[in-house]
């Protein structure tokens, strides 16, 4: 794989150009009036842009990039986008990385702790980057110590919460993980507003009302959560999470740590990352009970302050897109160190869908207790299931690999029924698999219906602003006949290092280039 500046080849640039800012439109779920109007012109005039029928100025590109807060094009060190020539057989091996949402807890979590904190094989990823940013803005001392992504954090005394990276604080959910952290180390203190990917409206709520049994009251104004503690309250009952979330556990685990009672956090999720957070707080020396179950019982220290190493587990997420690579180029490949315990509906599903694979004997990841296995996926003809495919929390199917049966769906013989109840935004990017020949209907924001098998054509695109649904689109092109552009590759880099290149390691041709 390579990485080149050059500009490609410019052949109807025009409407290459206008079709860039017809996804980005669609992606920000604007119409053509409305984008106009956010630009003071006419609907019509929007029409001709995106037809390929009108001279477009760098100025306006810039004003139309600005409204969708999109780059369509980018000078200078603007954003990546990949070049995939298709279609591909993968072969080889290929490692599992460790999560990316063990890995942002567990930054978080590191504020608890006063002492030096080292996590073994982090994912060097934007998200981790992004966190590390605002670390550092704290005055947290990070490093990553050696070329295996091991990674010390070092806390001052004082966190100087005046100074906060707010730049870097926006582009990431995961800031809201330092709410449970923060209530413990300052009695007023300020964060921005959290971002991430555009999956439509995504509550706070719930984690307020994990946290105010700890004294913590938010106002939310102008951007920003304004957090006041009140240390004569603490929790007196259970806390009932009134979601099963991920990030609200960690929350309420993160607080009850340096509570110096006990805790019981009822309607708790047990998926992945929450249990690497649990280990990680044992390894503190908080005492937690019910890992891996829907309650847990925390009994917290009043001080934490140990030099602690840690080394988070395989990224499920990771390793059910590795298996869709597989599934949808119809390849031979291994997969080692899949989290098996965090795939088993997935895989469960993919059985009765046809999928054949081999599954080795299992074996417990660095954190001595996630059960890994290697995968060695076999060439299948798929057929559509029966009911429709629905995540649950876990042990359901995971939210975060739904988006991955889309582009499995679309390879099996017939009609597969895909319900995402959880996002409102996130099924609706599915339908970018229509540009590559994919048959996928938006029943309504929160159904598809996928018919398949599909025959795969490259095309260029915009990414979907959304993680998954932007590899999902890459795994397709993957499979598509001819020369596939997919433009703006940071949401990828968000969650996954170098997947492109890892893919190319399995004998995929994808290029990374910029713009000039
Ligand atoms: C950093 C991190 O770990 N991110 C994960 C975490 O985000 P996070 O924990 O932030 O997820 P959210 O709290 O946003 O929950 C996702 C959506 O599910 C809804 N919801 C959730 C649980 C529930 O019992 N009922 C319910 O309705 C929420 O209202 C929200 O709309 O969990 C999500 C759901 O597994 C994953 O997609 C994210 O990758
Ligand atoms: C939705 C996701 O993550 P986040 O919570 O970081 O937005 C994801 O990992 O797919």
């Amino acid at each position: 794989m390579t990485i080149s500046p050059q500009v490609e080849p410019q052949t109807d640039y025009k409407g290459r150009i206008g079709n860039l800012i017809r996804d980005a439109r669609k992606h920000r779920g604007l119409t053509q009036t409305q984008l106009a109007e956010r630009l003071g012109t006419s609907q019509s005039a929007i029409n001709r842009i995106e037809k390929g029928h009108q001279n477009l100025s760098l100025e306006m590109l810039a004003r139309i990039g600005a409204a969708l807060d999109s780059e369509i094009v980018a000078l200078g060190a603007g954003p990546t986008h990949l070049r995939v020539k298709g279609p591909t057989t993968l072969s080889g091996t290929i490692d599992i990385k460790t999560s990316k949402n063990a890995g942002v807890a567990l930054l978080c979590a590191s504020l608890l702790n006063r002492g030096r904190t080292t996590l073994r094989k982090v994912a060097r990823i934007e998200e981790v980057n992004r966190l590390l940013e605002v670390l550092g803005s704290l005055g947290v001392q990070t490093r990553w110590i050696n070329d295996e992504n091991d990674l010390e954090i070092v806390p001052p005394k004082e966190l100087d919460l005046t100074r906060i990276d707010e730049e870097a604080a926006r582009r990431t959910r995961s800031v809201l993980m330092f709410l449970g952290p923060l209530l413990h180390r300052a009695d007023t203190f300020e964060l921005p507003y959290a971002g991430g990917c555009n999956l439509g409206t995504r509550t706070v709520e719930p984690h307020m009302s994990a946290l105010r049994p700890f004294g913590l009251e938010v106002k939310a104004t102008d951007g920003w959560y304004h957090g006041q503690v009140n240390r004569a309250i603490v929790p007196g009952r259970p806390i009932v999470l009134t979601e099963r979330g991920d990030t609200v556990t960690e929350n309420a685990l993160m607080a009850a740590a340096l509570h110096p009672g006990t805790t019981v956090i009822r309607n708790a999720s047990s998926n992945y990352m929450v249990q690497d957070l649990c280990f990680y707080l044992q390894a503190l020396g908080v005492d937690v009970e019910g890992v891996g179950t829907t309650t847990l019982t925390v009994t917290g220290k009043t001080v934490i302050d140990v030099d602690v190493d840690y080394a988070p587990s395989e990224d499920p997420i990771e390793a059910m897109s590795l298996l869709a690579a597989a599934i949808v180029t119809k390849s031979e490949i291994t997969i080692r160190r899949a989290p098996i315990e965090f795939l088993e509906i997935e895989l469960a599903m993919l059985e009765e869908m046809g999928f054949r694979y081999e599954r080795s004997e299992e074996y417990l990841a660095a954190n001595g207790h996630t059960r890994l296995v290697d995968l060695r996926t076999l060439p299948s003809d798929l057929i559509a299931p029966r009911d429709k495919i629905h995540p649950m929390p876990f042990p359901g199917l995971n939210i975060d690999n739904l988006p991955f049966f889309a582009v499995i769906a679309a390879v099996a013989e017939g009609q597969t029924y895909i319900h995402d109840w959880v996002y409102d935004n996130r099924a609706i990017y599915l339908t970018d698999l229509n540009k590559l020949g994919g048959r996928v209907s938006l029943l309504d924001p929160h159904r598809v219906m996928i018919e398949g098998p599909t025959s795969w054509t490259g095309a260029e695109l915009m990414c979907p602003p959304a993680l998954r649904p932007a590899v999902v689109v890459l795994l397709a092109m993957l499979a598509s006949k001819g020369t596939s552009v997919l433009r703006g590759t940071y949401v990828i880099h968000r969650g996954y290092e170098d997947l492109a290149e890892r893919l190319s390691s399995l004998g995929a041709d994808i290029e990374t280039f910029r713009d000039i």
